[in-house]
């Protein structure tokens, strides 16, 4: 049986003042930590292991990565970072509240920007003027909808993580809520409107297995399922105002 592990980083301290991250590399709250060490002692509690671990990056999901390797005691396995894997790009709401950029432009026209396929929110008018060095080779984005993170992550599925698990690696991806979500539509074939439903709650661990030709067979959530369901219906809660 192959099987993909993935989970979205902790709380960070931008999803507890309920902000907009994107790539703005924000990092775990006290909370995100918690999760990230109750995420580790899950899996070890039921029998994971790891051969290989795969992170964007950004520390919030850098930092749980850790976290979830230092309780199953796998610091020492291979670790690769690649921007391929960070949150969808914000554009111009970066850094923005959520619940107040509802109150100013409604409900409505934040899940559109929050979750609609591919109708990006407003553009970053340019680009950040103190380049970063981890950026220097790639395209960084002015914005990107679902659509844009899908192209991006779809390729490292099928030339870097799908090849390894088919080796028979136990592979371990921490990332973010819409770099997990543009993974998700393409291995469940979730349609475009029905993608808008999609909430991935922080710290958590979503096991994907596959059969032989790497069809997903089954995937579960672990840990309480009432708990899990709370968590999801308050990410999508963020973007309502209050
Ligand atoms: O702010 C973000 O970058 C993401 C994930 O935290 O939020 P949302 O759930 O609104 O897409």
């Amino acid at each position: 049986m192959y099987k993909l592990v993935m989970i979205r980083h902790g709380q960070s301290t931008w999803n507890l003042e309920n902000r907009f991250s994107g790539w703005a590399d924000v990092d775990l709250s006290e909370q995100g930590v918690a999760e990230a060490k109750e995420a580790g002692r899950l899996l070890k509690e039921a029998g994971f292991t790891f051969d290989v671990a795969h992170t964007s990056y950004l520390k919030r999901a850098v930092r749980t990565l850790w976290h979830v390797q230092d309780v199953m005691d796998l610091m020492w396995i291979p670790v690769v970072t690649d921007w391929r894997l960070n949150e969808r790009h914000y554009g111009a709401l970066t850094g923005l509240n959520k619940a107040e950029t509802a109150t100013k432009f409604g409900d409505d026209q934040v899940k559109v920007w929050r979750r609609s396929y591919d109708i990006p929110p407003p553009a970053q008018a340019t680009a950040d003027s103190a380049p970063d060095a981890r950026y220097a080779n790639i395209p960084v984005p002015l914005t990107e909808c679902l659509k844009d993170t899908v192209e991006r992550v779809l390729p490292y599925w099928h030339d870097v993580l799908a090849p390894a698990i088919r080796a028979g690696n136990n592979v371990l991806m921490a990332a973010h809520g819409n770099s997990m979500r543009a993974l998700v539509k393409f291995l469940d074939g979730i349609s475009d409107d029905d993608i808008t439903e999609l909430n991935i709650p922080n710290g958590i661990p979503l096991v994907y297995e596959f059969d032989a030709d790497m069809k997903p067979v089954k995937h579960y959530y672990l840990g309480d399922q009432a708990e899990i369901a709370a968590k999801m219906a308050a990410v999508a809660n963020q973007g309502k105002a209050k």
